[in-house]
């Protein structure tokens, strides 16, 4: 199995569970729990900012000491907008489930910028449409950069059945601002129906012998993480299955400035 598919446990609990020293990187950091209705998770940011998202169902929050009562509203990845919650470097935060809870808690670090705890509801979430025909995907901004944090941007993305997505492929992985930046991303996948599967490349331009340095090409089940510590990422959704995936990304300036494949690149005037 490529060493950048991390398979959640299909149980409840912490199912998933990506630091960067297991990613082997710097920035992101990524937890996926899954919770019966009356079981709970909690964490200390310690000098990490956490986003909190409710990617289905209902729980109790408190952050930062504040009871953020109920939050949660949707009941597949599929259907409406999630719930958030930023929380700063420095806070505890704790969430116990009204019902079947699954809880993704993104982190990156946290820079000193003294933001409050926040609830960023559905009504907050600006929504896009991406691309033309087959290429067309449904994104909703969760934590982009115009909103505050330090560090951490967050997304999700629908791709439907027979979709193509981050697509034309596209790679983060220079610091060389304004052109390109930095971003170690992850993306948590979820598919419906669930016994479907996607696909997912990752990997770097070829040389002059058309050799590439990372070139990992995964089938992607529901539930799946993959992470993306350099390159070019694209994903395809297969006929009848539409995918949903969650990306975390975060480098050392806070902006997606983003490298399309040049041999590509027409497919954008296409
Ligand atoms: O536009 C898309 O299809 C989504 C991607 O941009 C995705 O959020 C990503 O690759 C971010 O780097």
């Amino acid at each position: 199995m490529s060493k950048l598919l991390v398979k959640a446990n299909k149980g409840h609990g912490r199912v998933a569970h990506v630091t960067p020293q297991i990613a082997g990187w710097t920035y992101v950091g990524f937890d996926l729990h899954r919770l019966k209705a009356g079981a709970s998770a909690s964490g200390k940011t310690e000098d990490r900012e956490v986003c909190l998202v409710f990617v289905t169902g209902k729980g109790s929050a408190t952050a930062g000491g504040k009871d953020l009562g109920l939050l949660g509203e949707r009941m597949s990845p599929f259907e409406g907008k999630p719930w958030s919650v930023y929380v700063p470097e420095g806070s505890d935060w704790s969430v116990t489930a009204d019902t079947e809870l699954e809880l993704a808690v993104c982190s990156a670090p946290g820079l000193g910028g003294g933001l409050p705890v926040r609830v960023i509801g559905p009504n907050d979430l600006g929504q896009e449409v991406r691309g033309k025909g087959t290429n067309t995907r449904y994104v909703t901004n969760i934590l982009p950069e115009g909103k505050p944090a330090d560090s951490l941007l967050v997304v999700e993305v629908i791709t439907p059945g027979g979709h193509t997505s981050s697509y034309p492929p596209h790679k983060h992985d220079q610091d060389n601002l304004p052109t390109e930046s930095y971003l170690e991303e992850t993306y948590y996948h979820r598919l419906n129906p669930p016994q479907g599967f996607a696909f997912q490349r990752v990997y770097t331009d070829a040389d002059k012998n058309g050799h590439r340095a990372l070139d990992e090409a995964m089938a992607i089940e529901d539930g799946d993480v993959v992470l993306v510590p350099k390159g070019y990422h694209p994903c395809a959704a297969c006929h009848g299955y539409d995918l949903y995936y969650l990306n975390v990304m975060a480098g050392p300036k806070r902006t997606w400035k983003f490298h399309n494949a040049p041999e590509h690149e027409w497919l954008m005037k296409a």
